[in-house]
């Protein structure tokens, strides 16, 4: 795949299919689009190219809060999702007062036209341009309006993914999703408290504005030195000793090596419980003895 910023001067000549839209965690209404981009795109021995934006278009109509900087994916996973997809151009183009000013007629000429577009495909709620178009703005292309995909009987969507996340209901995101939503970040260190409670931590410090889980304890596997290990993760104040600060931190089964500084991946697979706050370590200890064997069957 290869990622642009959208200009002139760098669109690839060759037929394209087009698909159009944000696209944050790519989730499986997202998905649907792509699975037609690449039915289309054997048809017409076309490339699939996505024009789409780094950031959200919300910050440019809202007033600013650091959510609004926040994806369902860190860069490099919104990257491999793409190709996965079977993307073959990614666009990208800064989302901006003056591109939202642009009417559905405007983004076609100045966008549009400049790719040799072989057919487009959108969302059935795709609309486009200062004016809203829809799809009879495209109506000089083949274009292609995928149907809702729902889950539930309810649209799929990254707001309710997003959602999902927050209310710590990962089961129901991962579902939404597709895949298993992750957590990008640096390993830390922290109080160095847990060895001496028998269960070290990996503290992991996000850098790349990801949405967090509820506070909670949940079953996860952690990919961190090219490997994936099942482990379980906590997310709060370390209530029991009066922590200052949220942690993300996972205890990871079987192993034991020195991994500060290293960039590790973690995987939420289920939601266990939420947090408390005990009288001592001993109580603490037998929870986390029955949170490990939970994780471990899981
Ligand atoms: C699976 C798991 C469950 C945890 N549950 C709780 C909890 O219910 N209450 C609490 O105060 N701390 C909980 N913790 C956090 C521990 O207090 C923390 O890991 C320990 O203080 C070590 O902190 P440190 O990494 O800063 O050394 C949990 C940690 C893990 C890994
Ligand atoms: N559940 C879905 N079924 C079919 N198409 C969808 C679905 N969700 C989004 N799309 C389409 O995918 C493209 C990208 O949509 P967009 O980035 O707005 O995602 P979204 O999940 O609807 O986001 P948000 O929750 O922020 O509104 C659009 O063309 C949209 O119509």
């Amino acid at each position: 795949m290869k990622v642009n910023q959208f200009s002139e001067q760098n669109l690839d000549a060759a037929p394209t299919i087009l698909v159009l839209g944000y696209f944050d965690g790519l989730h499986r209404g997202h998905q649907a689009l792509f699975d037609k981009a690449r039915e289309l795109a054997v048809e017409k021995n076309a490339s699939i190219s996505v024009l789409t934006f780094p950031e959200s278009p919300i910050l440019v109509f809202k007033k600013f809060n650091e959510d609004l900087l926040k994806h369902l994916t860190s860069p490099n996973k919104r990257l491999a999702l793409f190709e996965e997809n079977g993307v073959d151009f990614l666009y990208l183009t800064d989302f901006t007062s003056h591109f939202a000013k642009l009417t559905s007629h405007d983004f076609v000429q100045k966008y549009v036209k400049k790719l040799n577009i072989a057919a487009i495909v959108v969302g059935f709620d795709y609309q486009f341009g200062s004016d809203h178009g829809d799809l009879t703005q495209l109506s000089d292309y083949e274009s292609y309006q995928i149907a809702q995909v729902s889950d539930a009987g309810e649209k799929i969507s990254s707001t309710r993914v997003r959602q999902a996340i927050l209310d710590g209901d990962v089961s129901l995101a991962n579902h939404l999703l597709g895949y298993d939503y992750e957590v990008t970040g640096l390993v830390v260190h922290g109080e160095a408290r847990g060895r001496t409670i028998g269960y070290p931590t990996a503290n992991i410090e996000s850098k790349n504005y990801q949405y967090l889980p509820a506070i909670g304890v949940y079953v996860v596997d952690i990919e961190v030195l090219g490997t994936r290990y099942r482990g379980m993760a906590s997310i709060g104040y370390n209530d029991t000793f009066g922590g200052q600060h949220q942690t993300l931190e996972v205890n990871i089964f079987d192993f034991r090596d020195e991994i500060y500084g290293e960039t590790a991946t973690v995987y939420f697979l289920k939601r266990i419980r939420g947090m408390i706050k005990f009288d001592g370590v001993e109580g603490l200890i037998a929870q986390m003895d029955s949170d490990e064997k939970i994780s471990r069957e899981y």
